[in-house]
């Protein structure tokens, strides 16, 4: 079984409660899961094996929310190579912004640039599309959970 941890970045809440949603699926799926908010890269890399399950909003104009930017800068500064983490990716954002979900996809290649692997494709949630960000999710993570074993 797989530990699955979730990244989040929100700033009105909607990525937490997905995030917590999804979490608790993986748990009666027999994995070990947990949601974090706040983290550092350093913390996080105290655990080599755990799936990193990143799960943003895109704020401002394109921007991360405040609480995961310090993962991203850490990233970007100590550019560690991480060729044995696994991650994935949901996006929240609004496509009526041109910088639609960008958090989730800056933090994508960055990721890729640090050779982590990525499981699956990147979830990108539009606001504009669905009213129930969770229940997509949740159809999603049903079909990811694979990548798991
Ligand atoms: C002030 C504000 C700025 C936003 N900026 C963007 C943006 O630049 N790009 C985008 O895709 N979505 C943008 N959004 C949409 C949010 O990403 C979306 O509402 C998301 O569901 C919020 O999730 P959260 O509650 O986890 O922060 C913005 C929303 C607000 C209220």
């Amino acid at each position: 079984m797989a530990k699955v941890v979730f990244l989040v970045g929100s700033v009105y809440g909607n990525s937490t409660s997905m995030a917590e949603e999804c979490a608790e699926f993986l748990r009666g799926q027999g994995h070990e899961s947990e949601v974090f908010s706040s983290f550092s890269l350093a913390e996080l890399q105290q655990d080599p094996e755990a799936v990193w399950l990143i799960c943003t909003s895109t704020t401002g104009q394109g921007e991360l929310p405040d609480n995961i930017y310090p993962l991203y800068q850490s990233l970007k500064d100590e550019f560690p190579l991480m060729p044995d983490r696994k991650y994935g990716v949901i996006a929240l954002g609004d496509s009526s912004y041109d910088s639609f979900a960008d958090a989730g996809r800056m933090l994508d290649e960055m990721l890729q640039e640090l050779q982590a692997k990525r499981l699956g494709e990147v979830l990108l949630i539009d606001a504009c599309e669905t009213a129930d960000p969770e229940g997509v999710a949740l159809d999603w993570i049903k079909e990811w959970i694979i990548h798991l074993s």
